[in-house]
């Protein structure tokens, strides 16, 4: 609990940003500003117990919405809409961090994978069904004014809304204490209750399902949500790509079928670029072609409701980034194109080819990209982890009781979906922890290759210094794809320097990305129809922040290897080395008269025993003592292994 001096200074606070964001005299950064620092202060009120779960769960919801609806604003007076063109230019110099997963696909092999030529042959078959190119662009453009007529509704399918659910966490995993959001309800994260029917908003931390995150995995839920413009832009567009669809996992999970198929013709395609990317749509960039229908329908929404809010309140398809949800995770796969027949295999509200004239705007694609700029969409997949070479859970020694929890959480849920659900859901963010160099990273694309989800892989260092000052928007559109392409793994490097403590002295850039993380964090983990499961891994685990440390349920260390996975280490590194390993084999000499300038490959002396010896002379561990007794401590504090 805090002082009562420390609560009054909040409370000083909190009433000074209300009255600024209802005096009407703030522009629309600082609205978003201030909810997004109501957002924060909720959280730590909730954190240090001074509010209930109920009130937090209110309040957070709350703001968050109100931060999502001025954020995802197109109004260019009361919104920011702000995926600013530059941070891609500036991204884009400099993309992927993790260098060691270069992809292995070029624009050529791509084409010979068999999932993308069923994708573009699809992709050719159904063009003919969908609009030509001119009126491809009156499909985004009415998207991304959020103003779809309401028969095309993404909230009232009949289908399950995550605000209508009744809030319980699910992840969770026995015998672990305060390991999942279902676990003691002072474990749980801020989730809404009796939430009224409305379209979940960006972050979508609010609703809460009854389904696990892995839980239910099924190729057509995982395909489903993929039909975005961004996505199929990206596809078509990529140089990336798994490495093989007869790959020993399974990644169809990643390209689907259907609506990326339908929009990964090339025509189609370009169409979308280009008038995605005209960027902001009215704002600065080239007028796009609007029917008076729409620009009605706009006009109304404009006049009537609130910005962001409007389409949802209406039926109408909200733009939101990530939470709109038109049907359960069981619900049947809805085709995003339609049927030639025009049938709807959800028996949903569908788009109807025949009802729909010549200019009738078409069905979104995807609703939760909409607001996303393209090229961002392309960044985040270009950081797709999915390519690297395979690493089976036998390439990683010892940590024998991390990799069990990990295979626990993220494989056995999408073998058997049927029992890992309520309380044996599985957590939806770990946190690997431990020294340097013990294989953090290593199970990390482990997970990548094992999980059979889309896997996204960034480096948290890369969110605070590659996209200076465009972080949290990178973060929101992380969030935004992988819900579109669940089930997914989103494994975060070096994760404390992007959720370190907070300090006064801390850099704004860093306190926006830490906080719209949280918030996205809070959606993703909160959240049991999203099957997005959040790996984060550090070294420093002590610096995490509590409110991150929380959401990150299962921690888990990874602790310096064993002396029989030492073993195995070095076995397996020197099975592919020329090596001779008899103790009376001496080579000192040999290698001592070899030059190194001349000599060939095939006469570079074998290791021998000589030289383990030389190294035990010299090598000196890199961990200390003390460091490891930080590790240990953290690990009984808050660890949930052994
Ligand atoms: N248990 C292990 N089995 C096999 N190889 C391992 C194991 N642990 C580490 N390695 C190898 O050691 C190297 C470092 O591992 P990795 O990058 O995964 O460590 P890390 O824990 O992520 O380190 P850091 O905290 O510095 O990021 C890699 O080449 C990895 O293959
Ligand atoms: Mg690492």
């Amino acid at each position: 609990m805090q002082a009562p001096g420390s609560r009054a200074v909040h409370l000083s606070e909190w009433q000074k940003n209300y009255f600024a964001v209802t005096s009407g005299t703030c522009t629309a950064a600082q609205k978003a500003e201030a909810y997004r620092a109501q957002v924060l202060r909720v959280q730590y009120a909730w954190a240090n117990s001074e509010i209930s779960q109920v009130c937090a769960s209110k309040l957070f919801k709350k703001y968050a919405e109100k931060y999502s609806a001025v954020i995802d604003s197109d109004n260019v007076e009361t919104g920011l809409n702000n995926y600013a063109e530059h941070v891609l230019a500036l991204a884009r110099s400099q993309q992927t961090d993790s260098d060691k997963w270069q992809s292995g696909l070029s624009t050529s092999n791509v084409f010979q994978m068999r999932s993308v030529r069923e994708m573009m042959r699809a992709g050719e078959k159904l063009r003919g069904s969908l609009l030509g190119a001119a009126d491809a662009s009156v499909v985004i453009h009415s998207g991304a004014l959020a103003a779809e007529p309401p028969k095309f509704s993404a909230c009232g399918s009949g289908e399950s809304d995550p605000l209508t659910k009744p809030a319980h966490g699910t992840g969770w995993t026995q015998g672990v204490p305060e390991s999942g959001p279902s676990g003691p309800l002072s474990a749980q994260p801020p989730v809404a209750t009796n939430t009224p029917k409305t379209c979940p908003t960006a972050s979508a931390p609010f609703g809460d399902l009854a389904t696990p995150l892995f839980g239910n995995v099924r190729k057509e839920n995982g395909s489903a949500p993929k039909a975005s413009p961004g996505l199929s832009l990206f596809f078509a567009h990529q140089s990336r790509a798994p490495p093989g669809s007869d790959s020993p996992w399974d990644r169809s999970a990643f390209y689907g079928s259907g609506p990326a198929d339908a929009l990964s013709a090339p025509t189609l395609s370009k169409a979308l670029r280009k008038t995605e990317g005209s960027g902001p749509r009215e704002e600065g960039g080239l007028p796009t072609f609007k029917t008076a229908k729409e620009q009605l329908w706009v006009e109304q929404q404009k006049k009537h409701h609130p910005p962001a809010r409007a389409a949802a309140a209406c039926g109408g398809v909200k733009k939101s980034l990530g939470a709109s949800r038109s049907r359960g995770i069981f619900g049947k796969f809805v085709p995003p194109v339609p049927k030639p027949d025009g049938g709807d295999a959800n028996g949903g509200v569908q788009y109807k080819p025949d009802s729909a004239g010549p200019t009738e705007p078409a069905p979104p694609v995807d609703e939760r990209l909409k607001s996303l700029e393209p090229k961002m969409i392309e960044l985040i997949m270009s950081e797709i982890m999915d390519h690297g070479p395979p690493v089976s859970w036998d390439d990683i020694a010892g940590v024998e009781f991390a990799k069990a929890a990990v295979k626990e959480i993220v494989v056995w849920p999408m073998l058997r979906p049927d029992i890992f659900t309520g309380l044996r859901g599985p957590p939806k963010g770990i946190l690997l922890f431990g020294p340097p160099g013990t294989g953090k990273t290593l199970i990390g694309k482990c997970i990548a290759s094992q999980s059979g989800a889309t896997f996204f892989s960034i480096s948290a260092s890369s969110l605070t210094s590659k996209w200076v000052g465009e972080g949290e928007k990178m973060v929101r559109a992380l969030f935004a794809v992988a819900r579109c392409q669940q089930p997914a793994v989103i494994f975060i490097d070096e994760i404390d320097s992007l959720l370190s403590q907070r300090a006064d002295g801390e850099h704004e850039s860093s306190r926006r990305i830490k906080t719209e993380f949280l918030v996205q964090l809070d959606g993703a983990t909160t959240s049991s129809e999203d099957r997005i499961l959040v790996v984060g891994a550090t070294n420093r685990p002590q610096e995490i922040d509590e409110a991150a440390r929380r959401r990150l349920v299962k921690r888990l260390y990874i602790p310096l290897p064993e002396a029989s996975a030492r073993k195995q280490i070095v076995t397996r590194l020197m099975s592919r080395e020329q090596c001779c390993l008899r103790e009376e084999e001496d080579r000192a000499g040999g290698a001592a008269a070899a030059d190194i300038t001349t000599i060939t490959a095939d006469q570079v002396p074998p290791i021998t025993y000589v030289d383990f010896e030389n190294a035990f002379r010299t090598v000196r561990p890199s961990v200390s003592p003390t460091d490891l007794e930080l590790y240990e401590n953290w690990n009984r504090t808050f660890g949930c292994g052994k």
